[in-house]
């Protein structure tokens, strides 16, 4: 299934991966680096070569206990990058953002994607989504990133995930939004415990089931730390293995800080999933 982002059509049949550029001075593992649009570009550029078909700009830190930031700093950070990579770059680029003003201003822009994590759940998000004529990733998320790990509780943690983002696709499909410019995401690390982190990622398939591309984002996150120990710097290997088990289930894109290393990962899978039975 071909999608169009912002003119650049992909596969969804293959798995893609997606460079994380946080320009947020906040950002988990890579926390200000990248702040200045020339420095932003540079390491958008290195993760291209490195084979990466999208690049996900966030100007809003997302991980647990993250503040929200104004709407004009939001704008300042990610404008300025998004600008600079789409006019640069041969690449789709991708804008981690919840908020309505900023969805619109980087279509203009030149953007690809809206990977909104709060699934358009902000006022005004869903009609700036369809303005945009973007295509959207809607993540699950339970909670807000203040509080959503405080105390994650499902009855059943796929059966919630998966009719939290039909209710989602319900919405914005009657909003406008074609079918063909939506991806699902089950929110690794947003509101989910260690079991629910893997209890999701063990039944992944069935989320593909509901028809529309898989959305995967778990690089260097908690629930790698908890199951190997390693500091967030550390653990590119649990990554790859999260990775693996994404594409072999299924995922279209993988978000990722470790680029190179995740797109061998995809070509081994795909190397085997091409070769005649
Ligand atoms: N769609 C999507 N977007 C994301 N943005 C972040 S930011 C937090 C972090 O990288 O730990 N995670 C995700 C994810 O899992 N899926």
């Amino acid at each position: 299934m071909i999608m169009d982002f912002g003119g650049r059509a992909l596969d969804m049949g293959r798995c893609h991966v997606m460079g994380i550029l946080n320009v947020t001075p906040d950002s988990f593992s890579d926390g200000g680096r990248f702040n200045r649009p020339d420095i932003a570009l540079m390491h958008a550029r290195e993760m291209v070569a490195q084979g990466a078909a999208f690049v996900d700009v966030g100007g809003e830190s997302t991980r647990p206990g993250a503040a929200p930031v104004s709407l004009q700093v939001e704008l300042d950070r990610v404008c300025p990058v998004v600008e600079l990579i789409a006019r640069e770059l041969d690449v789709v680029v991708s804008v981690d953002t919840s908020t309505p003003e900023v969805m619109i201003e980087t279509a203009k822009l030149g953007a690809g994607l809206i990977n909104d994590v709060r699934a358009l759940g902000r006022d005004g998000a869903v009609e700036a989504a369809v303005a945009s004529g973007l295509p959207v990733c809607l993540m699950h998320m339970q909670g807000q990133p203040t509080d959503m790990q405080d105390r994650p509780q499902y009855q059943s943690v796929m059966r919630e995930v998966s009719a939290f983002l039909m209710d989602r696709v319900r919405v914005v499909e009657a909003a406008g939004l074609p079918a063909e410019k939506i991806l699902l995401d089950p929110g690794f690390g947003f509101g989910k415990t260690l079991e629910h982190n893997l209890q999701l990622l063990a039944v992944l398939d069935r989320l593909k089931v509901l028809g529309y591309p898989l959305f995967v984002g778990a690089s260097r996150k908690s629930m790698l730390g908890q199951i190997t120990g390693r500091d967030v710097n550390e653990r590119l290997p649990a990554g790859l293995a999260v990775a693996t088990i994404a594409a072999l289930k299924g995922a279209s894109i993988l978000r990722v800080h470790d680029v190179w290393e995740t797109v061998d990962a995809v070509k081994v899978v795909s190397a085997m999933e091409g070769v005649g039975q």
